[in-house]
């Protein structure tokens, strides 16, 4: 049995190292984040951004040190890493939306499938957060019939449609045209002033300042600095860091 412990921290890494072959992916990383925390990751191309919020659930195993979602720990022999996974929504760069099902078909498989939901309460609950990500009109759609914009925020209806406590973005706008990234980031922003946990790596700052409550910046597969947004860009000591932002934010 996976223990869980009361009253636990949403996430907490301790000396998380990750390796690819010989790679040093992940170098001790340290992290505790509190129910309701919103974290921004960003840093360099190849820093292990990606693979620092995919340990979260399991789709990068790590060979070292211990991870716990919502008091469960992923690391070890114990592990539920089914029942850890139900807790845990992840949003990528590519929608990943199945290309025969509709969009309300898309929301309904996973709870169908892996919770044994009966079909009307998850289409109930299907609508409510298609409702939810103000596109109510697209359920019976193909995803190939919406734009990018709208296949990605079926891909995060479909990912609150399971009730997880802690979402995960892994760049979810990057593959966007430009004139559809404020749609989902005003869906993101919805949802984190709904007090969702969330870990976002993105580098739209504008977002990062509107809700992270930190922003991690991570550098050779280390968290380098980690402070409040207006640490981030009024602080002298974040120099290099702003530096960066500065380059990359439009
Ligand atoms: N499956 C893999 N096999 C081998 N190396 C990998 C694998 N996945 C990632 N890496 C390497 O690990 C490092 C970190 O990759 P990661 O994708 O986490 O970086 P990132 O900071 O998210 O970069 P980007 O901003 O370009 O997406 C990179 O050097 C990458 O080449």
């Amino acid at each position: 049995m996976t223990e869980r412990t009361s009253g636990a921290a949403a996430v907490r890494m301790e000396k998380v190292g990750k390796w690819f072959g010989d790679f040093h992916a992940l170098k001790g990383i340290d992290l505790e984040v509190a129910n309701g925390e919103r974290i921004v990751i960003c840093g360099p191309s190849g820093s292990g951004k990606s693979t620092l919020i995919r340990t979260l659930n399991q789709l990068e195993p790590v060979q070292e040190g211990r991870i716990f979602v919502d008091g469960m720990e992923l690391t070890g022999g114990d592990r539920n890493v089914d029942a850890i996974r139900r807790e845990v929504g992840m949003v990528f760069q590519s929608f990943n939306l199945f290309p025969h099902m509709t969009v309300l078909e898309n929301c309904m498989i996973a709870p169908r499938k892996v919770k044994k939901i009966d079909k009307a309460e998850a289409e109930k609950t299907a609508r409510h957060f298609l409702e939810r990500v103000r596109i109510p009109e697209q359920a019976d759609k193909y995803p190939a019939q919406l734009s990018g914009g709208q296949q990605q925020r079926v891909a995060i209806a479909r990912a609150l449609c399971m009730n997880p406590k802690l979402m995960l973005f892994d760049e979810p706008t990057s593959a966007l045209d430009p004139e559809m990234v404020k749609e989902v980031l005003d869906t993101m922003i919805d949802l984190a002033q709904e007090g969702m946990t969330m870990l976002c790596v993105t580098h739209e700052m504008s977002f990062a300042r509107s809700v992270a409550d930190r922003i991690i910046f991570m550098d050779r597969g280390e968290i380098v600095e980690v402070a409040p947004p207006d640490r981030f860009f009024d602080a002298p000591e974040h120099e290099r860091t702003r530096n960066f932002l500065g380059q990359i934010s439009h």
